[in-house]
């Protein structure tokens, strides 16, 4: 695959790549594992940002540089009291507001791992819709031993995705699991050798591009839903009122506004 850069795109932490309607997010702090700082957390919600509205753009793969890591969380070296600082001293847990951004936006986004998924960065994959994990990759949470923990999807949505006591092993135990083992008990979707991760990758892309857009978006929404509580349901609901906008129905009371008149609904069916 060619990739493209987008111009108008400038990042330090991460790397923005496009082509054939598949846009890549790439954390690039291979030093150290492609942990994230705040910055960090900043870029790729612009990324994501660009993505979601970009109507060229049909999948999106989230992925770590270097081959070694997918990512290893927050970046310890800036963790203060509070949170992660930023170059002005600022103090963020901003990596939630990325979490819920992931959930939310109406696309599939697929994580892409190889090596290191490792305790924020685990949530990370976690809250991506489909993970293709590398041969090489190992997956845990660390937070109780370097004083963390994510009670938020890091506990739900895990629970959701690979069963209550599972989840609770992972947390309580902060061992480390291979990517058999991650397929086993259905953390990704399926394990590939490390040469073959972006092919593969970009396949299951080119699988779903080939589909209805908004079925997909639809279904995505739908899965979220109950676990995402109100959020959940409110993107449910906003498309559900997009698409109403488009009907004749919907435009006969924008219509009736715009025209100084009552609006007239009669023709419209009341369906069983
Ligand atoms: C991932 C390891 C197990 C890999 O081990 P190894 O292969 O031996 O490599 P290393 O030599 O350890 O690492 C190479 C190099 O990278 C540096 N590094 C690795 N991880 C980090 C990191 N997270 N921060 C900073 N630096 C890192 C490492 O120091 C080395 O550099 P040198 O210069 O050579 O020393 C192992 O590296 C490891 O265990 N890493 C730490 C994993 C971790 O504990 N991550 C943090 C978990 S907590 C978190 O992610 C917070 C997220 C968050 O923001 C949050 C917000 C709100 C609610 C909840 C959360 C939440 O906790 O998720």
């Amino acid at each position: 695959m060619d990739w493209n850069t987008v111009d108008t795109l400038k990042f330090e932490d991460i790397l923005y790549h496009q082509a054939e309607g598949i846009a890549r997010i790439t954390i690039n702090r291979p030093e150290v594992h492609n942990a994230f700082r705040p910055e960090t957390v900043r870029e790729l919600i612009d990324a994501f940002h660009h993505a979601h509205h970009d109507p060229g753009v049909g999948v999106i793969i989230l992925t770590g540089a270097g081959g070694r890591a997918f990512c290893s969380g927050g970046d310890q070296r800036v963790r203060g009291e509070e949170g992660y600082r930023d170059g002005g001293g600022t103090q963020h847990l901003n990596v939630l507001d990325l979490q819920r951004q992931i959930r939310t936006l109406p696309k599939p986004v697929v994580a892409m791992v190889a090596g290191w998924c490792i305790g924020g960065g685990h949530v990370l994959h976690l809250v991506c819709d489909l993970t293709i994990a590398a041969d090489n990759a190992r997956f845990g949470q660390t937070g109780p031993k370097v004083g963390s923990f994510d009670a938020g999807y890091g506990a739900g949505l895990l629970a959701r995705t690979i069963g209550l006591k599972k989840a609770k092993e992972i947390w309580f135990l902060c061992r480390q699991y291979d990517a058999r083992a991650a397929l086993e008990m259905g953390l990704v979707n399926t394990v590939v050798p490390l040469e073959e991760l972006e092919e593969e990758t970009l396949q299951w892309c080119r699988d779903m591009l080939a589909l209805s857009p908004m079925a997909l978006r639809l279904i995505k929404a739908g899965f979220n839903a109950d676990i995402d509580g109100l959020t959940g349901i409110q993107e449910l609901a906003g498309n559900a009122t997009g698409l109403f906008y488009q009907t004749p129905e919907g435009q006969e009371g924008r219509n009736a506004f715009l025209e100084k008149r009552p609006p007239d609904f009669r023709r419209f069916p009341r369906r069983p």
